[in-house]
Order: C-alpha cells, then structure tokens, then sequence
C-alpha cells in the first residue's frame, strides 16, 4: 500500500481469470453456467444488460450466495448502488455509470471499484486518483458481446504499470491471445464469450487460467 493508493484492493487476488456473465435471463441456468467455471476464476462480475431492475437484483443475489461458497468475489457491473444494496464485493463503472469518488465513499475503502479506461491513459490517471481498485483496458480484440468497442493497444498496459494497480484486459480475448496480454502486464484477462459461448466451458475457463501458470503464478 502507498500513500497515493491507499488500501483501495483488499479483496482483490493477485491475478488470473475474471469472468464476466453473459445476458442469460434464465436465473437457475445462470447460476448452473457460473458454478461450473467459478473454479477458474479469481473474480467474477455480474453484468446483464438485458435484465430489467428486479431480475438484476434476483440474479446478482443468487451469484453473491455462490461465490460466497467458492470464496470468489462478486462485482457488480454499472450499479454501484445495487452493490451496496446485496453486499457484494464491489462494483465496476464504465463511462455512463456515475463517478468513482461517490460510490467509494458510500462502498467504503476496502470495496474493489473497478473503472474502465477503455483506450485512455489520462482516464487510467484520472480513475486511480478518484479511488479506483483496477484499471480496466481494451477492446483489445473484436469482440462479439461488445462490437462498437474502442481499440486498444497492448502498449497501454506497459504504460499504466506506473500508476501502481492491477490492470485488467477486455475484449475478444482467448487462451491463444491472452499470453501478449499477459506479458504487456496484464493482472486480470477479462472474459465473457471466450467462456461462456466455448463448446466447453469448462475446459475453456482452465485454458485461461493455465495462461497465468505458465507466466509464472
Ligand atoms: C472488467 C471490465 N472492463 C470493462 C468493462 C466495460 O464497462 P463499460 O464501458 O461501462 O461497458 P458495459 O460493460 O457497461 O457495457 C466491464 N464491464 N468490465
Ligand atoms: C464488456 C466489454 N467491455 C469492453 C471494453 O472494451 O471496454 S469489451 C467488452 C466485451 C467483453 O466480452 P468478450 O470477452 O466476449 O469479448
Ligand atoms: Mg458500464
């Protein structure tokens, strides 16, 4: 922890796969999709940007209780304010979503508030002076769940390694695309069809995390 920083992380492991759910407004089948994989993973964030208010609250309910059991923790994409409502480990904020210094301060110090930075080192600046948790970059690849996503370049992670967070790649992202990523500093590789939508996720979501192992931990 440094004086700039201050123990804005707490929750966050050192590394690894961070899963992101796919829409699925089935909430049994979500959470039978999510508990398969959550062993791969070091975090997990619930975003659905289909689902009216109520279904959100009901399945960001059911995955709190699940990762809860695993000891994986829970973001809650967009809805800092639904995060704080459930108690789950924090929320990730993208542009459109509210500022960083309000949900900090209602979420508390130990919250991990995650901030998209999208293709921006003055947003990544910016973000870890407002209290965020991790720098979230990309699309570093097409990306299917997101198509309009910005671009970004493997360089940003070598040149946000000052700003002292962990940072997490977005974006197209696969086991075979994932090691550049990786290797340009790359903390979290964040997923959601390269999982979710594989033939077997199961095995996909190993591949991920045999990616860290092979760099190194
Ligand atoms: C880990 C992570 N990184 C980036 C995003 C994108 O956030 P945002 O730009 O707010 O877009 P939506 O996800 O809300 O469509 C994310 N969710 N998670
Ligand atoms: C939610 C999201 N945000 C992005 C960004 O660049 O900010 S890319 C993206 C989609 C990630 O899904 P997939 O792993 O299926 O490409
Ligand atoms: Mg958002």
């Amino acid at each position: 922890m440094s004086a700039s920083h201050p123990d804005h992380s707490h929750a966050l492991p050192r590394r690894g796969l961070y899963l992101i759910t796919p829409d699925d407004p089935e909430t049994t089948r979500l959470l039978a999709r999510v508990a398969a994989v959550l062993p791969q993973a070091a975090l997990l964030q619930y975003r659905n940007k289909q689902a009216d208010a109520v279904l959100r609250g009901e399945q960001a309910r059911a995955l709190l209780a699940t990762c809860r059991e695993r000891g994986v923790p829970l973001v809650i994409n967009d809805d800092w304010q639904l995060a704080a409502e459930i108690g789950a480990d924090g929320a990730h904020l993208g542009e459109d979503d509210g500022g960083l210094e309000r949900a900090r301060e209602v979420l508390g110090p130990r919250a991990i508030l995650g901030a998209s930075c999208y293709d921006r080192l003055d947003r990544a600046e910016s973000a870890a002076r407002a209290g965020a948790s991790y720098l979230a970059f990309g699309a570093f690849f097409p990306s299917n769940t997101k198509p309009g996503a910005r671009r970004a370049d493997p360089s940003l992670l070598r040149a946000s390694a000052h700003l002292g967070l962990p940072r997490v790649a977005i974006g197209g992202i696969t086991p075979d695309n994932s090691p550049a990523l990786v290797a340009a500093g790359a903390e979290y590789i964040a997923v959601v069809s390269g999982v979710f939508d594989a033939p077997d996720p199961v095995e996909a979501a190993r591949a991920y995390r045999k990616v860290f192992e092979q760099a190194g931990g």
